[in-house]
């Protein structure tokens, strides 16, 4: 039988300040198999220090995860990378990011992205099937603060446009379908 995890050297932080308009009510609540998402997506991330949850205070009581609001709420995801790379104590230089609407994120994945950490690097994503990386269960190096908020800044909120100004590594599909068969299935609508 396989041992416990050793800890993985990374930070966490789930992003869950959005409102689930698509969802139609609080999608990090919603219960898949049984668990609520939020609590599923901080399951894979249990081997990581610190973890913080970045959403309004009150609105979740997530056990061991830090609340840290966005510092410039309601900008959407990049907002919340924002404040989960201010909030980044001291030492640690790089932070696992996550969406609550991920329900099938393992450990396993999150220990493949760490697998692929080169210097230089400043995210590190997984790509679906189609070569698309997703930034939104991505790890972040702190050298990315500047670009985020040159991005906020300017209003320009997407994720992806965010990749474009980082160095990113890759890793393809086959080897995250191997760690997490399901790691892109994104409720973004309760599934039919
Ligand atoms: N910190 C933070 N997270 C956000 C914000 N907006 C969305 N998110 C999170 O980003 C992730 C992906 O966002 P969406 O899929 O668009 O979620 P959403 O905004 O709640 O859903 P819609 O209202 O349907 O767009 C989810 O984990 C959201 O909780 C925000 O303003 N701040
Ligand atoms: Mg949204």
């Amino acid at each position: 039988m396989p041992g416990p995890r050793p800890p993985l050297p990374l930070a966490a932080a789930i992003t869950a300040g959005g409102q689930s308009r698509r969802f139609g009510q609080d999608k990090a609540l919603y219960r898949v198999d049984g668990v609520p998402m939020l609590e599923r997506v901080a399951a894979s991330l249990q081997a990581c220090a610190p973890r913080l949850l970045i959403a309004p205070p009150g609105r979740y009581d997530l056990p061991g995860w830090t609340v840290t609001p966005d510092l410039r709420p309601g900008l959407g995801p990049l907002a919340g990378l924002e404040a989960a790379l201010t909030a980044l104590p001291q030492g640690a230089e790089w932070v696992a990011y996550s969406a609550v609407d991920l329900p099938y994120l393992t450990a396993r994945y999150w220990a493949l992205l760490h697998a692929a950490v080169t210097p230089g690097a400043q995210a590190v994503v997984g790509r679906d099937g189609e070569g698309r990386g997703q930034p939104l269960a991505a790890l972040y190096h702190r050298s990315a603060l500047g670009a985020v908020q040159a991005h906020l800044d300017r209003q320009d909120l997407r994720m992806r446009s965010l990749l474009d100004a980082l160095q990113v590594q890759a890793v393809m599909w086959p080897q995250v379908r191997d760690a997490a068969p399901l790691a892109f299935t994104n409720l973004n609508r309760p599934p039919a």
